[in-house]
């Protein structure tokens, strides 16, 4: 199970964004979080994947709860978990080819033998033919960015996928190709999915079942201007 309880989180303790948010998913199930822009998904879908530290709640991932954040997360709950984000500029090193970077969680765990056979079958998967690869982020489109940067998450094999509005940037047939490509990779691993973004059709037909942000978030606090009792 990968289960988010009573998350809250922000970037200023007297003002979440996120507040008392639950949401589980089952081993291999797909989820879509649906919500309205600056709702806090995207802060959450970085608390799923370790990356920010809620001020209250848990994260467990296979039953044990989170052992830390960002660098000091255990390898063993990060590698668990691959996550891709909206933006790929923001996300991709500048400076590697798109090889080194799917390539690089790779490096990073010490599994080097591994990165001719990998990266080659992913590269195939997600459509980025050999010269591409050889290229550097800034001679390539946002979409073929983005295919590099989904063959990375799912190059270490994780059980646990967050995709926060992977296809926003994109247009429909790099996404039904991106889609094509989790769902393949979904299939063979049996990975779940936490998918986040605005548009329900595509939720909708991509998960098993869609959550909505006012269902699984607490009520909001009391405005600051209410007097007390008021
Ligand atoms: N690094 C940050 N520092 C301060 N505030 C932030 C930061 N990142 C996000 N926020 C604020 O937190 C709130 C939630 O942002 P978040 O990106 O989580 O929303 P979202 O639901 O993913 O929105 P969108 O659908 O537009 O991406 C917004 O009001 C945003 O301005």
């Amino acid at each position: 199970m990968f289960e988010l309880e009573r998350i809250t989180a922000g970037y200023d303790r007297r003002h979440p964004v996120v507040r008392d948010v639950s949401l589980s998913l089952a081993p291999g199930e797909s989820v879509g979080l649906l919500g309205p822009s600056g709702c806090g998904k995207s802060t959450l879908a970085r608390v799923a994947a370790l990356l920010h530290r809620p001020d209250a709640g848990l994260v467990r991932i296979d039953g044990r709860p989170a052992g830390g954040w960002r660098h000091r997360a255990p390898r063993e709950q990060r590698t668990a978990i691959g996550v891709v984000f909206q933006q790929p500029r923001l996300a991709a090193d500048p400076r590697l080819t798109l090889h080194d970077l799917i390539a690089e969680p790779l490096r990073a765990t010490g599994r080097r033998d591994e990165v001719p056979g990998r990266v080659a079958r992913l590269a195939a998967e997600v459509g980025l033919g050999g010269e591409l690869l050889a290229r550097r982020p800034h001679a390539v489109s946002d979409g073929q960015l983005q295919r590099a940067c989904l063959a990375r998450a799912l190059v270490l094999r994780p059980r646990w996928l967050v995709c926060d509005e992977m296809t926003a940037m994109l247009d429909a047939s790099t996404t039904a190709a991106l889609v094509a490509v989790v769902e393949a990779y979904r299939g063979e691993e049996g990975a779940g999915l936490l998918a986040v973004g605005h548009d329900r059709v595509l939720l909708e037909r991509w998960c098993d079942r869609t959550a909505d942000w006012d269902e699984i978030a607490g009520a909001p606090a009391p405005t600051e201007t209410a007097a007390p009792g008021a």
